[in-house]
């Protein structure tokens, strides 16, 4: 799932919430939808950041699901909808960034989109 908070009165906090490293599961690109939808609606939040749970930010594919059938929103049209997004989306990332078109390992950083 994706846990929505508002945190310093305008900044949207959208959280992965998938143990072991929050990977990109149907319920958790679901739960970013939804909480990118609530954000965006929100008039008093101005920014948004998604972040990962306990220090990961997110394992990329969900490999639970690998030979499943498919269910849930694509990821593709989700990052245009993140990129697309009328308010700034900042990544808070710790730990490692895997995904659609690499990946990463690190401290702690932030990237914007
Ligand atoms: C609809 C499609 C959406 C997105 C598509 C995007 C394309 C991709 O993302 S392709 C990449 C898919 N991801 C992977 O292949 C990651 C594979 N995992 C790893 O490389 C590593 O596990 C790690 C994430 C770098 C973490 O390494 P480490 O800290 O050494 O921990 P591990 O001991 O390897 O793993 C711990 C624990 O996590 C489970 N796990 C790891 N990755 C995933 C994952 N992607 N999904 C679900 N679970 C994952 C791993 O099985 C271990 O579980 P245990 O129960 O403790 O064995």
């Amino acid at each position: 799932m994706a846990q929505y908070t508002r945190v310093a009165g305008s900044v949207g906090l959208i959280t992965l919430q998938n143990p072991p490293v929050n990977a990109l599961s149907a319920m958790v690109r679901q739960g970013v939808v939804d909480t990118m939808e609530r954000a965006l609606s929100a008039p008093e939040v101005k920014s948004l950041v998604i972040c990962g749970q306990k220090e990961t930010f997110c394992g990329g594919a969900d490999i639970r699901e690998f030979g499943t059938k498919m269910s849930g929103p694509p990821l593709t049209p989700l990052i245009h909808a993140i990129e697309a997004s009328t308010k700034p989306v900042v990544a808070a990332i710790e730990g490692v960034a895997l995904g659609q078109t690499g990946a990463s390992r690190g401290d702690s950083g932030s990237t914007a989109s």
